[in-house]
């Protein structure tokens, strides 16, 4: 299946200049997303980690469906704001501006392996942010995944050794 067909370029959004990978047709679809989810498993069924980041809002909508097929723990990590409990935080440079990051401060134990699951890794700023998150708190990144990679933006350069997959490229 193509994919690509299903993901929509809108220019100049959010802000003039970018063009933004609208992934709502994907969604809309039960059989492209179905397609997509399986596809993303199967990308990273020899990995070896125990537990799923998914950042809000979009990535959420990747990492809770592999975390429950996958039987792994998903984490939430959020926008500033949102989670009750104790924090720890990271701020971030991302396509079109800057931002920061929560996580619960007991959400990782020392020694455990994570993943990271996105919709788009553009510039890398919100992966490397959540990347400092889980060092912070003694984890283990395995790898990152996402849906799409906008490998002409070169984000792999701001995760240094780390292992990058993607299902989709631009
Ligand atoms: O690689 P980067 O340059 O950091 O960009 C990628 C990030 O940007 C988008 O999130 P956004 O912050 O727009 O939030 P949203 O998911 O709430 O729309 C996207 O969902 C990624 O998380
Ligand atoms: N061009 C883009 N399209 C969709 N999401 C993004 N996040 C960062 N850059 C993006």
């Amino acid at each position: 299946m193509d994919v690509k067909k299903y993901v929509r370029d809108v220019k100049d959004f959010p802000k003039e200049g970018i063009i933004f990978k609208d992934i709502t047709p994907v969604l809309s679809n039960p059989e492209v997303f179905k397609f997509v989810i399986d596809g993303m498993i199967e990308d990273i069924k020899d990995w070896n980690f125990d537990t799923i980041i998914g950042p809000e809002a979009r990535g959420f909508i990747f990492a809770a469906p592999l975390a429950y097929k996958m039987g792994k723990k998903f984490v939430p990590v959020r926008k500033p704001g949102k989670l009750p409990y104790k924090k720890i935080s990271a701020s971030y440079d991302l396509e079109y501006g800057s931002a920061t990051l929560e996580m619960h401060i007991d959400a990782i134990e020392k020694g455990e392996r994570v993943i990271i699951v996105d919709d788009v890794l553009a510039t890398g700023g919100t992966t490397a942010a959540i990347v400092e998150l889980v060092k912070k708190a003694g984890g283990i990144v395995e790898g990152v995944y996402n849906f799409a990679e906008l490998s002409f933006l070169n984000p792999r350069e701001k995760l240094n050794d780390i292992k990058v997959g993607s299902l989709i490229e631009y």
